[in-house]
């Protein structure tokens, strides 16, 4: 029902920037509902005394039309004009029956309904144009009150009806207030929602890397710090993996820049398939490195998911013939954990995390790809690195992983 009301103001809507949208309705609106609170006037007009009141009713019928041209108006993209002949036609509508009729009517109580709207009815009502107008408003409203009493019009309401339609007026003057806020505040709910839902978009946009669908760089920052923050709170463990394509160029100059894309997404896919807990991120760092952050997951959570990730990205089998006949697309990878923050640690964060696990990535190339090297979180001059080789042993050069964990026991995943 509402819906079907609404279609009735719907023409010269569409197509506009929001705030127009909602200018070009309630134009649209006012114009209607001045035209329909006319009719019960000129229903009274017509049937009380049609030969007194015909002046009142011809020129009302004048009125309504005017207000019905406002939605052609708009229709042709006159938004403006569209508005000044709305007001014209309300300010001397107002006038000119209670010139006829008297105040006793109450019809000049509409003067306050369009001071109500005014403000809407523009896109950038200047402050001295707004003043201006709603001086002009009141004034006319004192005039009509003062000087167009029932004892001097041509042709006043007679008692009881002067009384009724007063009541009328005053109704309708309030109803008619109300039901345009209260759609305009409708317009302004429904214009907020889109604003909310396009804001995520673009949020989730501004996240998203768009040729794999995975978040990227910035979410992946966001992430760091937000879990770098939970792990200060609550003292459980924070990993960070990081793998990368071995021998992408290559790969890159045999199959065309479209072969990488595709090998790009098939790992993506896979990847997050590995990757499927919750507060998990899997991330495209850049190019053909991937990141992943690890919330509540310790050095052997990290790893095990580290070996997972090599192994389901080598059983995708993608050819890479540009290495040999036979050959398949690999992937190296570093891991890094902190299990507890000392204040050392705090100093250096997440980033320092991310770039242990990055150490580590550079390490498994170093060491010959398709493999998973593990570096504590350390300090900085820390040279700790333990390394998981492919059958899954682990061990370490130095030993030496800064902070030390709070016991020795390794947590299940
Ligand atoms: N198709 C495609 N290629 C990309 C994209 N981003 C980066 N690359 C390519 O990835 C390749 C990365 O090459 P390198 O950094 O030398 O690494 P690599 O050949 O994998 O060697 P290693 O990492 O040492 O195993 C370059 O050829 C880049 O052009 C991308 O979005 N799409």
């Amino acid at each position: 029902m509402i819906n079907t009301i609404k279609k009735i103001w719907a023409p010269g809507v569409s197509g506009h920037p929001l705030r127009v949208r909602r200018q070009i309705a309630l134009c649209n609106q006012v114009g209607l509902f001045g035209a329909a609170a006319t009719i019960p006037y000129q229903l009274f007009y017509y049937c009380y005394d049609f030969a007194a009141y015909r002046h009142v009713f011809n020129a009302n019928i004048f009125f309504m039309v005017i207000y019905l041209s406002v939605l052609l108006l708009n229709y042709h993209r006159w938004h403006n004009t569209a508005s000044h002949v709305l007001l014209l036609n309300g300010c001397t509508q107002l006038f000119v029956v209670t010139l006829f009729v008297g105040n006793g009517a109450g019809v000049n109580l509409f003067y306050f309904t369009l001071a109500a709207v005014l403000i809407f009815l523009y896109q950038r009502l200047s402050i001295r144009v707004y003043a201006a107008v709603m001086t002009l408003f009141g004034t006319l409203y004192l005039v009509t009150h003062f000087l167009f009493t029932s004892a001097d019009v041509p042709t006043p309401i007679p008692l009881p009806w002067r009384d009724v339609m007063y009541v009328g007026s005053v109704v309708g003057s309030l109803v008619l207030s109300g039901v345009v806020l209260y759609l305009f505040r409708q317009q302004i709910d429904h214009a907020e929602g889109e604003l909310m839902l396009s804001n995520r978009y673009l949020e989730t946009l501004s996240n998203t890397d768009p040729l794999t669908g995975l978040a990227n760089r910035r979410a992946l920052d966001a992430a760091l710090e937000r879990e770098w923050l939970r792990l200060a709170r609550r003292q459980q463990a924070l990993s960070v993996i990081m793998f990368d394509i071995d021998h992408f160029k290559p790969f890159n100059d045999r199959y065309g820049h479209d072969g990488g894309d595709r090998c790009l997404q098939q790992i993506a896919r896979a990847a997050k398939g590995v990757v499927s807990r919750a507060p998990d991120l899997l991330v495209r760092y850049g190019g053909e490195e991937f990141a992943v952050v690890l919330p509540d997951t310790d050095e052997a959570g990290a790893l095990q998911l580290a070996q997972r990730l090599c192994t389901t990205v080598e059983t995708l089998n993608i050819p890479n013939e540009s290495l040999g006949v036979g050959a398949c697309i690999t992937i190296s990878v570093g891991v890094s954990s902190i299990t507890y923050i000392t204040p050392d640690a705090h100093h250096y964060g997440g980033a320092h995390l991310l770039k242990r696990a990055d150490e580590a990535l550079y390490q498994a190339k170093e060491n010959g790809r398709n493999q998973v090297v593990y570096r504590a979180y350390g300090c900085p001059q820390s040279k700790g690195i333990e390394r998981l080789n492919k059958a899954g042993t682990s061990f370490s050069n130095t030993g030496h992983a800064v902070p030390e964990p709070r016991n020795n026991s390794t947590p299940e995943l």
